[in-house]
């Protein structure tokens, strides 16, 4: 766009256009001082931001989010080129005192995107910073991930997480030769808990046999639901032992569990574990051995485990 005039008509349609802008525009020093707060954003998704004027980054944000803001306007002074990054703030993030009253109550979503300017009129290097809220769209991203990750009756993985979550592992043990154990679980007799207690407790046995598992996983451990009364833990541990371990824990607390609904349903699972191996060629090979070392265990009498 050319806007022609004289320099003082320029600045002031300029300013005209920014103070129309619904984003937030800040101009922040190197060191993190804000000399500008220009933009009209709407003030239900914005926090007041002209009081920032003067303030500091140190002064206003916790010293983690400072830190990792100077950063960006360090990275954008030295690449010379916009900078494009997304951050949450939420109004306790933000030790400031505020002009209104009115504030978003949630905590928000940005983008902000970060400009050199090559001015000396600060006294040292400075970037605008240009806030755009994207909560709307962040959130719609958010439940969209979570649908298409998440099997909704466990509240676990899904088939399809899961299985790519095995070939991240599989991938890293070749990479890095960082051993795993995937571990198939299938509830015992499970057409059986339907066809006496009704689909419903089926379905709360099948949540609470994710829950139970969940319990007893390390942070690292990956649990998912493949279908039906099926699911599948990708176990990281050099060694073989851990995993043993982990089926045997499992075996005795979904045994051990009570139903408050139903006294008399007694859950088990039983498990084929499958060690990862150097002549596996890709996730197939370990789903196979778990699903044969998993027939083996329903064959051995069920609520037990077998390795592979
Ligand atoms: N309640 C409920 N039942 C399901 C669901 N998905 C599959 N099922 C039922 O789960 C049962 C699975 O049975 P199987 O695993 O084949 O056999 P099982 O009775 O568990 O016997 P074993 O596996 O040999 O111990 C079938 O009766 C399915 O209809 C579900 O989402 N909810």
């Amino acid at each position: 766009m050319e806007i022609k005039g004289s320099s003082i008509e320029k600045y002031e349609e300029y300013a005209a256009i920014i103070s129309a802008l619904p984003d937030l525009l800040f101009v922040l020093t190197m060191s993190g001082r804000y000399v500008e707060v220009l933009g009209q954003p709407d003030s239900s998704i914005y926090l007041e931001a002209k009081s920032l004027k003067g303030k500091t980054l140190a002064s206003v944000l916790p010293a983690q989010i400072c830190q990792h803001f100077l950063e960006i306007i360090q990275q954008t002074l030295e690449n010379d080129k916009l900078t494009v990054f997304e951050y949450s703030l939420g109004d306790d993030d933000l030790n400031y005192d505020r002009l209104t009253s009115s504030q978003p109550s949630a905590r928000q979503r940005f983008e902000g995107r970060i400009a050199p300017i090559h001015s000396a009129r600060y006294g040292e290097p400075a970037v605008v910073w240009v806030a755009r809220n994207i909560t709307e769209r962040y959130e719609l991203e958010q439940k969209l991930k979570y649908q298409s990750e998440i099997d909704h009756l466990s509240g676990s993985l899904n088939r399809r997480k899961l299985f790519s979550h095995l070939k991240d592992a599989f991938y890293t043990f070749g990479r890095y030769e960082q051993n795993s154990s995937f571990l198939l679980l299938d509830i015992d007799n499970f057409k059986r808990v339907n066809d006496t207690f009704g689909h419903q407790c089926g379905d709360n046995s099948i949540r609470k046999v994710a829950e139970l598992c969940q319990s007893e996983l390390r942070q690292t451990d990956i649990l998912g639901r493949f279908g039906g009364d099926e699911f599948g833990i990708i176990h990281k541990s050099d060694d073989t032992q851990s995993a043993i371990a982990l089926a045997r824990r499992l075996n005795r607390i979904v045994c051990a569990a009570t139903n408050e609904t139903y006294p008399e349903l007694s859950l088990s699972i039983s498990i084929g574990i499958s060690h990862f191996k150097a002549d596996d060629r890709n996730i197939d090979d370990i789903y196979k051995r778990a699903d044969e070392a998993l027939y083996r265990s329903k064959r051995n009498g069920r609520n037990t485990y077998s390795s592979a």
